[in-house]
């Protein structure tokens, strides 16, 4: 088999370091990329920053075009990836290799520390719910990195192994506390760098073990990872919860139409204060904070009453760090339809909710100008503000018992049920 003849195929797996692929193909190995389209500009941008640090250091081929015939046409003996395990990436692999015939594409490695479809339940089923996931997912443990880190072996230290090594220098310290109020720039918003492949959880469990920091914060933060393996791993093996309610009662549930409603927030103009800040925070950088994501999430769905669908396709436009297992299932734990869901009758209040997580509205009042020197009591009370902010598009406490008027709709349904079936 000559050089030409073997090929690593790059996808969202924008690295030099720890990449098995590259490892398997060996330093002679032709390497491509086949522009596929990203889900929005800030995520090509990302995608355009890795691949350009990529190329730097090694040659690789750009192509344009579909890969189910861009691939095949390069005539390859040999072809190494790294997994991937969404439903639309298996299913344009599984067109790639039915093209190139039997055995000649080899995945060696993917995008988590523990691959979905590993993991087991005692029963053998897979994991429903974080919790006994997360046990799982910590005694199975992460290999070493492949091949070396950055800075290592001549491997080059990235714009991403550089944000990711400020992190566990300056905000690891903290993190378990930080990571819930969205003023403090307290997490380590390598989220992006994730999402394209730039860096790899193994090599940050491998470097956060040994940094010097309190365990607390440590484990706090590989939770986080878990949790972006979990749904991966849920949605490895329910492909159609990315775009179905996991939980099938939810099936009658009665969500209003989309309108005008939506492009209020999806504006950051529906006169809740921390709502408004984090769509704009989206629209203007491509995140949002975790914590203000979920706020925005539950008012979407509990008190617009608008189907989970709409604001992950919404998310899907903006976010830089798009990932459709953990959008999806994000989305559908705020909704209260998904795994191990935050019960339906949880709704957030985002007045109280501000007031808790933003108490002096300094996050607020960065994306929300209008509101700069208005007192953050007044903010969080929207009570005296100025005429040039919108006043609210709904009231909260009604649309909350409409919320829950609804959920009991499909509770009753799911009640019947289970006494017509002897359940
Ligand atoms: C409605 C909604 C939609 C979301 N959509 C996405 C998405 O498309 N892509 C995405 O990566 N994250 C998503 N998240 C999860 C989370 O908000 C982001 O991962 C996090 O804010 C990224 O910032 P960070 O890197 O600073 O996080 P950190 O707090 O530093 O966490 C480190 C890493 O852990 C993972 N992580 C953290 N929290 C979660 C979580 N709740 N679920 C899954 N993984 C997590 C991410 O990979 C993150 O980069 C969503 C959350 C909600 C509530």
């Amino acid at each position: 088999m000559s050089c030409a003849d073997r090929i690593v195929w790059l996808r969202r797996d924008l690295r030099l370091h720890d990449h098995p692929a590259l490892t398997a193909g060996g330093p002679d190995a032709r390497v491509v990329v086949v522009r596929e389209p990203a889900a929005n500009g800030f995520q090509r941008a990302l995608v355009d920053a890795a691949l350009d640090e990529v190329r730097a250091h090694r040659t690789v081929e750009v192509f344009d075009g579909d890969p189910r015939e861009v691939i095949p046409g390069l005539n390859p003996a040999k072809v190494w990836v790294s997994a991937d395990f969404t439903p639309s990436g298996l299913a344009r692999d599984r067109a790639v290799s039915d093209a190139l015939g039997p055995g000649v594409m080899e995945a060696a490695g993917s995008a988590y520390a523990v691959d979905p479809g590993i993991l087991r339940t005692g029963q053998g089923g897979h994991y429903k719910v974080f919790t006994p996931f997360h046990r799982a997912w910590c005694d199975y443990g992460a290999d070493d990195p492949v091949g070396g880190l950055p800075g290592e072996d001549g491997l080059p230290v990235t714009r991403a192994w550089r944000d990711w090594c400020g992190f566990l220098r300056e905000r690891l310290d903290g993190y378990a506390e930080n990571r819930d109020i969205p003023a403090i720039d307290g997490t380590s918003r390598i989220s992006g760098w994730l999402a394209v492949g730039a860096l790899h959880p193994r090599s940050l469990l491998a470097t956060l073990a040994v940094a010097d920091a309190p365990e607390d914060d440590k484990e706090a933060f590989a939770r986080e990872l878990a949790f972006r393996e979990f749904y991966a791993d849920f949605l490895h093996h329910r492909p159609e919860t990315a775009h179905s309610d996991v939980n099938p009662r939810f099936a009658g549930f009665r969500w209003n139409e989309s309108g005008s409603e939506f492009d209020l927030w999806a504006r950051g103009r529906t006169g809740f204060p921390i709502v408004d800040a984090g769509m704009r925070q989206l629209a203007a950088t491509g995140w949002m904070h975790n914590r203000v994501r979920m706020l925005v999430a539950s008012f979407l769905t509990k008190d617009l009453h608008l189907p989970w669908q709409a604001g992950a396709e919404h998310f899907r436009r903006h976010l830089v760090d798009f990932d459709v297992a953990s959008n999806q299932h994000s989305w559908q734990w705020c909704a209260g339809t998904g795994t191990d869901a935050s019960p339906y009758f949880r709704v957030f209040n985002p007045m109280t909710q501000g007031k808790k997580f933003d108490p002096d509205a300094r996050y607020i009042t960065r994306w929300v100008p209008e509101l700069r020197g208005v007192p953050a009591g007044d903010i969080h009370a929207i009570r005296n503000l100025p005429s040039e902010y919108p006043v609210p598009i709904v009231d909260h406490a009604e649309e909350r018992r409409d919320a829950l008027a609804r959920y009991e709709e499909i509770k009753g349904v799911s009640r019947d049920f289970k006494v017509r079936h002897g359940r």
